[in-house]
């Protein structure tokens, strides 16, 4: 039988436990949103976050780039929040416009403003498993989040991770072999017949590619654990990069889309923000 991984549960148990901790604060928690409002994405994601963010007592400053913003206009925007002392958290949204080198602007982010755990300083403290406090990728960390409120074994699995990017492969590559899973990264480049036999032999598979129902049961090993982070719109629906109907009765836990990875990853931007937050107000009280 396969169990759903249901993110928007686990979501809702962290929001109510980040909402407590901003009460405890005795100052606002501000998140501030940088993004390229020509994207519909990123008007999408930006608004889901806000609205989230106010329920929990999170406030934001969502701040759209303009026009002719370039990599240096950005740097400058988040190098005035970095000095800002009334901001918390900053999240700088991709994708950007075309031109604005990401990596540049996302390591312009404070390591202690850094909300969603993307600049180099504090990917560098997760690739080196540092054991200091340190925010990680929402969505990868919002996936090691709701395996662990399962109990998935990860000790000694082989887990495969198809996608590769800052934003959520490469932090999950490094989250999973922290905690002792044996970890293929799967890209572009990684041939279909090789990742066919990766497939099979993968205790947990977690894939974000962008491909409409890009995985399909035949590809998967019997009691597989599957995580969709998929997020592709066909004909306007929610739909993930695995065939859920084809994995069901093959896989032993699968996350649903919409309702699983998403939620979880605006819920871990959050605490992410009132960690910041907490630390913050203990170094300057
Ligand atoms: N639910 C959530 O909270 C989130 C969902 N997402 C979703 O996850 C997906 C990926 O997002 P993101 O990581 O930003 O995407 P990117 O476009 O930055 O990266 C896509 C990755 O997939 C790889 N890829 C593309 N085609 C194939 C293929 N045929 N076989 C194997 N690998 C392939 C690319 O390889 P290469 O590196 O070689 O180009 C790249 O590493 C999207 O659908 C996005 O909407 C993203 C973030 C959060
Ligand atoms: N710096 C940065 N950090 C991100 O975390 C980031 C980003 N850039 N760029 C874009 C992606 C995408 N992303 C999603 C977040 C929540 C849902 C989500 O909650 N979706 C709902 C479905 C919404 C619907 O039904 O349309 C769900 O899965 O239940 C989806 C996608 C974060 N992203």
């Amino acid at each position: 039988m396969t169990e759903i991984l249901d993110g928007a549960a686990v979501a809702k148990l962290t929001n109510v436990q980040t909402a407590e901790r901003v009460a405890q604060l005795d100052k606002p928690v501000t998140l501030a949103v940088i993004y390229d409002p020509k994207n519909d994405g990123s008007r999408l994601y930006v608004g889901m976050k806000s609205k989230k963010a106010s329920a929990l007592g999170i406030q934001t400053r969502d701040i759209p780039t303009d026009a002719n913003a370039t990599t240096q206009s950005i740097i400058s925007l988040v190098e005035q929040l970095n000095a800002d002392d009334t901001i918390s958290g900053i999240l700088v949204q991709s994708p950007l416009a075309k031109g604005v080198k990401e990596r540049e602007v996302f390591s312009a982010v404070a390591p202690h403003k850094d909300a969603d755990g993307l600049g180099a300083t504090v990917q560098g403290m997760l690739f080196g498993d540092a054991p200091s406090d340190y925010t990680v990728a929402a969505t990868p960390q919002g996936v090691m989040s709701l395996l662990k409120h399962y109990d998935i074994e990860l000790t000694g699995k082989k887990a495969l991770v198809i996608g590769r990017s800052q934003l959520f492969g490469r932090p999950m590559f490094a989250l999973l072999t922290n905690a002792d899973a044996t970890v293929t990264l799967a890209h572009r480049y990684t041939s279909s017949e090789t990742l066919k036999s990766y497939l099979k032999m993968a205790d947990i598979v977690v894939v974000g590619v962008g491909i409409p129902e890009f995985i399909q049961g035949t590809d998967l090993k019997q009691g597989v654990t599957v995580i969709d982070v998929g997020m592709n719109y066909v004909d306007g629906k929610a739909v993930g990069d695995v065939d859920f109907q084809s994995v069901q009765g093959i896989a032993d836990f699968i996350t649903p889309v919409p309702g699983g990875v998403g939620p979880m990853t605006i819920a871990t931007l959050l605490e992410n923000t009132v960690t910041l937050a907490e630390n913050y107000s203990v170094k300057n009280s």
